[in-house]
């Protein structure tokens, strides 16, 4: 991968970009992260293997909000926010210096715990902003078939094909987080990152969504961040335990696939985690 690749305007055919499958996988080597004099991370090495669900779950506070921003430099957003180690993107280092970090946030997407469509934009304008808010230029019928494509791709197509000009603020919670999902798929991106996706959406949005990230996996490298250990259970291949104390920054205690996590971790701490003994 060069700069080119990650330049923020590019022309990108609509056929390309929908069918685009982002079998790109991201490792960090040894990162640790500071605010201002206050380290939060400490040496986190972790494999987000290319087209699965590496879950990332932990006590509030241990840091696993501030390792998914750093995956996509959106840490280094926060005055005063330092930041030690390695991130790779396919091997490429997202930090190389010359990189641009709204080209790296292209490639590497983010969803948010409160769904933050553009509340009197209609559901296309939503998802067509994706594209543009990333600069690339499509023509009318590209465009309309991105919005198609990523939205059937979110799992809202059907719930949304016949009205496609109401304001994406009209949808329920579930629906306007799918369509956060849409608009984040509309520029192609090889990761998306979800902080929390679930945590403001009743049990039956909060299914939607994890069926949308089932239907997502494969094309997708996916990193979630999640309190909830049913739903890491039910959508993640890979899971990785982070624990911080008042006087220890956070640190990933136990990584591996999600099963063995669950059924037989390795240490004491992952095991009192995942059964609810703490947190
Ligand atoms: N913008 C910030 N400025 C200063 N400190 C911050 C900032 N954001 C987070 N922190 C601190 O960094 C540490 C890690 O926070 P972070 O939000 O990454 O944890 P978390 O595991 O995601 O927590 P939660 O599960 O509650 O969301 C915490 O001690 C937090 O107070």
């Amino acid at each position: 991968m060069t700069d080119a690749d990650l330049a923020p305007t590019v022309q990108m055919p609509a056929v390309q970009a929908a069918t685009a499958t982002g079998t790109h996988g991201l490792e960090t080597r040894a990162v640790s992260a500071w605010f201002g004099e206050r380290k939060v991370l400490d040496r986190v090495s972790l494999t987000m293997p290319a087209g699965q669900v590496t879950a990332l779950i932990g006590p509030s506070g241990c840091g696993k909000s501030t390792y998914l921003r750093l995956l996509n430099r959106m840490h280094e957003m926060v005055r005063g926010a330092g930041l030690a180690g390695e991130v790779l993107l396919d091997g490429d280092d997202v930090y190389a210096p010359g990189r641009l970090p709204a080209s790296v946030r292209r490639r590497i997407g983010m969803v948010f715990q409160r769904p933050n469509p553009f509340p009197a934009m209609s559901i296309y304008d939503n998802v067509a902003s994706g594209l543009k808010l990333a600069g690339i230029k499509v023509t009318h019928q590209e465009r309309d078939e991105l919005v198609e494509t990523s939205l059937v791709r979110a799992g809202l197509w059907t719930e949304v094909r016949d009205r496609l000009k109401t304001p994406g603020g009209a949808l329920s919670g579930g629906q306007q987080q799918r369509l956060c999902i849409a608009r984040s798929l509309a520029v192609s991106p090889d990761v998306l990152l979800m902080d929390e996706p679930c945590s403001a959406l009743d049990p039956t949005s909060t299914r939607r969504v994890e069926e949308t990230i089932e239907l997502l996996r494969g094309r997708l490298t996916i990193v979630i961040v999640t309190h909830n250990m049913q739903q890491a259970q039910r959508v993640s291949q890979r899971c990785a335990f982070f624990l911080a104390s008042h006087d220890t920054p956070g640190r990933v205690v136990e990584s591996g696939p999600t099963e063995q996590l669950f059924d037989s971790p390795r240490d004491e701490r992952t095991s009192d985690y995942v059964n609810g003994r703490f947190g």
